[in-house]
C-alpha cells in the first residue's frame, strides 16, 4: 500500500490515468495469462520494422495480429498461424475501464489486445496507434516493472508531454481529443515490481482496442 495513495489523474481531455486499478489477484491473474499467450504457435516475438531493425519489446497479439502497420488474422510476419483470440473476459475488463473512465464514450467492445513485454532494456518511441480504423479509447493494462509513460501532443513526437509513472495496476485510459496522442516508454525501472506479482522481472503491458474492422 502507498503511504500516499496516488490519485485519479485527467493526463489531457480524454486521457485518464487510475492508479491501482487492477486488485492483487486481478494482476496476478493477468501475469499468468500473458504467460500463455506468449507461447508459440503465435506466441511473442520482436515485431521486424521496415527499415530493417527489430522492436525491443516483444508482443503477442489476440483477435487480431498487429504487425508494422496493419492487423492481419494470421501471423503474417512469423509463423504463419492464426491469431489467438481475445477471451471474452478481458474484453467485458475493458468495458469496465472505459465505463469507469470516460463514461460518455459508447459502450467499448474490444477487439484486440496487444501485449508487450519489456526487458530492462526494452523501450517504445513516440507513435500514435493509428492502425484502427475505429477511433474509440484505447485501454492500457501495465503489471511488473515501473515505466515512464510519455504522454504527448497530437501533433508531433516532440514537446508539450507529459511523463506519468505507470505501476503495476495501473490503468490508462485514452480516447476522444487525446485518441491520436503521441506516446511511448521511453525506460522502465528494472526490479522495481513485487515479487509476489509471479513476474521473475520486466514489465507487461496490455492495450485492449477496438479495430472497426470484420
Ligand atoms: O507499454 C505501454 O505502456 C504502451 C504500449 C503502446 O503504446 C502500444 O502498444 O501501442
Ligand atoms: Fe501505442
Amino acid at each position: 500500500m502507498e503511504l500516499f495513495p496516488r490519485p485519479r489523474t485527467e493526463i489531457a481531455p480524454g486521457a485518464v490515468h487510475v492508479p491501482e486499478w487492477l486488485s492483487p489477484e486481478w494482476q496476478r491473474r493477468l501475469v499468468e495469462a500473458c504467460r500463455e499467450w506468449a507461447r508459440p504457435p503465435a506466441g511473442l516475438r520482436s515485431a521486424r520494422l521496415p527499415s530493417g531493425g527489430r522492436m525491443s519489446v516483444r508482443t503477442v497479439c489476440l483477435g487480431w495480429h498487429w504487425y508494422p502497420y496493419r492487423y492481419s488474422r494470421t501471423v503474417d510476419d512469423g509463423d504463419g498461424s492464426p491469431v489467438k483470440p481475445l477471451p471474452g473476459w478481458l474484453a467485458e475488463l475493458g468495458a469496465r475501464a472505459v465505463a469507469e473512465t470516460l463514461p460518455d464514450e459508447p459502450p467499448f467492445d474490444p477487439d484486440v489486445a496487444l501485449v508487450n513485454f519489456y526487458d530492462a532494456h526494452a523501450r517504445m518511441g513516440m507513435h500514435q496507434d493509428r492502425d484502427e480504423l475505429s477511433r474509440s479509447p484505447v485501454v492500457s493494462l501495465s503489471l511488473g516493472d515501473e515505466c515512464v509513460f510519455r504522454f504527448g501532443n497530437t501533433e508531433n513526437r516532440a514537446q508539450p508531454y507529459t511523463d506519468v509513472p505507470l505501476r503495476s495496476g495501473d490503468l490508462f485510459v485514452f480516447g476522444g481529443p487525446s485518441r491520436m496522442a503521441y506516446h511511448g516508454v521511453p525506460r522502465t525501472l528494472p526490479g522495481s515490481a513485487d515479487p509476489g506479482l509471479g513476474m521473475s522481472g520486466g514489465r507487461l503491458n496490455i492495450t485492449l482496442r477496438e479495430s472497426g474492422m470484420s
